[in-house]
């Protein structure tokens, strides 16, 4: 094993991996996880999606050499189209993140982090997101809590729609395998993700991973079924779920689990929630991934009947500050000179002028006094339209010199609708 001469301890380095190595970083990411899959099966699942996205963008770290060499960490990104305020943009979907367990806490990750932001700024890149196992995790490295998303579970008979949800009689739900109708959840989605920030759009290399279906991966549910809401025109929404087949003394206690519901149309989301609310035998329904202001709450008749479980979905890294904040869009106009600190990626660090209305922005370096001090996961975490900067204000966390300046950035970076990505990648 390599040892640093100066400290006595391991020393490892970060290099660009391949497929041949690929195996040994799904064993060190999935112990990190505790995945607790044989390797077989992390293969089967892992290759084709990766065959399909490349190997290029896989870091490694490694400690010893030749043919002691042995993985000891790794990341890697996705290359997404999301939807962010202002329009699809390409986002690095940070993934895979893992340190074998007698390496943690020696810098190993904070390597692979530096290394990873500095790739992804080289290609071009100006958006890193992910979803985080832990939220003491990824602040540090300039990631800022983006988008809030929510969970919840509902007994059905409170899944009671009101008497003036819009209901289409044009509409017509189809139960199916989600294989035969892939066509259709395809094309919903592909409309959904132009504009819903926070999702990404998805080669059919994604829906081959979202559709795989083992019995292995199913924990006593049913297999995946898929309602789609259809018009003349065409499938309107979708929404994939298993049951769970239940039974107490009483009768039966039968569950919906909803992965993802989707519309792009009001009444095609009253057909699906009153689909699912409406399979016999089942007494409640559980949702896993909703937006915060999904159109459920404000279509049941009580809607405190729906209780959210709130949790943090996207984790945004602004990779290239000026860049990321000229392609936004804005909600008001504002102009304010904005001091970032950047410790892990320090092109960013500095002044920055923003000018910015409905109609475009300007972002330019400068001397200036700053009106506003923050960190960039400061900056991340607002991007997105929903997490406010007053929230960091009122924590102490950012420091404010030009009264009024943090209300005027929030009122500029508000968007009206909530981030929704609800796929962990
Ligand atoms: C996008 C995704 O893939 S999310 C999945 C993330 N992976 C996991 O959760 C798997 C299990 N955990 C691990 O593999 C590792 O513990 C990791 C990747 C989270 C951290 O790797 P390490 O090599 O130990 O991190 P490293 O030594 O660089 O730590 C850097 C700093 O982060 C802190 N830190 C690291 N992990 C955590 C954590 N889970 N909670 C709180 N602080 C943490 C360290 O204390 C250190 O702080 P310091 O700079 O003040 O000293």
């Amino acid at each position: 094993m390599t040892k640093n001469p100066e400290t006595e301890r391991p020393a490892w380095t970060v290099r660009g991996s391949d497929r041949d190595e690929f195996p040994e970083v799904l064993r060190v990411v999935g112990e990190a996880l505790l995945a607790g899959d044989d390797p077989d099966t992390m293969a089967e699942r892992a290759f084709p999606l990766h065959d399909a996205v490349g190997y290029d963008r896989v870091l490694v770290a490694v400690d010893g050499e030749g043919d002691a060499e042995e993985v000891v960490g790794a990341t890697n990104h996705f290359p997404f189209e999301m939807a962010l305020p202002g329009g699809p943009r390409a986002v690095a979907g940070v993934t895979a993140v893992g340190v074998w367990p007698t390496y943690r806490r020696r810098g190993v990750l904070s390597a692979l982090m530096r290394r990873q932001l500095a790739d992804i700024r080289a290609s071009g890149g100006r958006y890193a997101a992910l979803w985080a196992s832990e939220g003491a995790i990824y602040g540090r490295f300039g990631y800022g809590p983006a988008a809030t998303e929510m969970e919840t579970a509902v007994q059905r008979q409170y899944g009671v729609l009101r008497p003036e949800a819009p209901r289409d009689p044009a509409l017509r739900v189809r139960l199916a395998d989600p294989v035969r109708v892939r066509d259709d959840l395809a094309l919903v989605h592909r409309e959904v993700a132009a504009a819903q920030v926070g999702q990404f759009q998805r080669g059919s290399h994604w829906w081959d991973r979202f559709l795989r279906d083992k019995p292995d991966s199913r924990d006593g549910k049913s297999p995946r079924l898929a309602a789609v809401v259809s018009g003349p025109d065409g499938p309107l929404g979708y929404a994939l779920y298993r049951t769970l087949n239940k039974w107490s003394g009483d009768g039966a206690r039968g569950e919906v689990h909803v992965e993802e519901v989707l519309a792009t149309a009001p009444a095609a989301w009253t057909a699906l929630f009153e689909h699912l609310f409406n399979r016999d035998l089942t007494s409640r329904v559980r949702f896993g991934f909703l937006a915060e202001d999904n159109p459920l709450r404000h279509l049941v008749v009580d809607r405190d009947r729906v209780v959210p479980t709130l949790y943090t979905s996207l984790w945004m890294r602004l990779v290239d500050v000026p860049g990321a904040l000229a392609e936004r869009s804005y909600a008001a106009p504002v102009e304010a000179v904005v001091e970032v600190a950047d410790r892990h990626a320090p092109w960013n660090a500095g002044r920055w002028r923003i000018g910015a209305d409905r109609g475009g922005a300007r972002v330019e370096a400068v001397q200036d006094a700053p009106d506003v001090s923050l960190d960039v996961s400061h900056l991340g975490a607002a991007y997105l339209g929903q997490t406010s900067l007053e929230g960091y204000l009122r924590a102490g966390l950012l420091t404010e010199h030009t009264p009024g300046a943090v209300a005027g950035l929030d009122a500029a970076l508000h968007r009206a609708d909530a981030p929704f990505c609800g796929r962990i990648f």
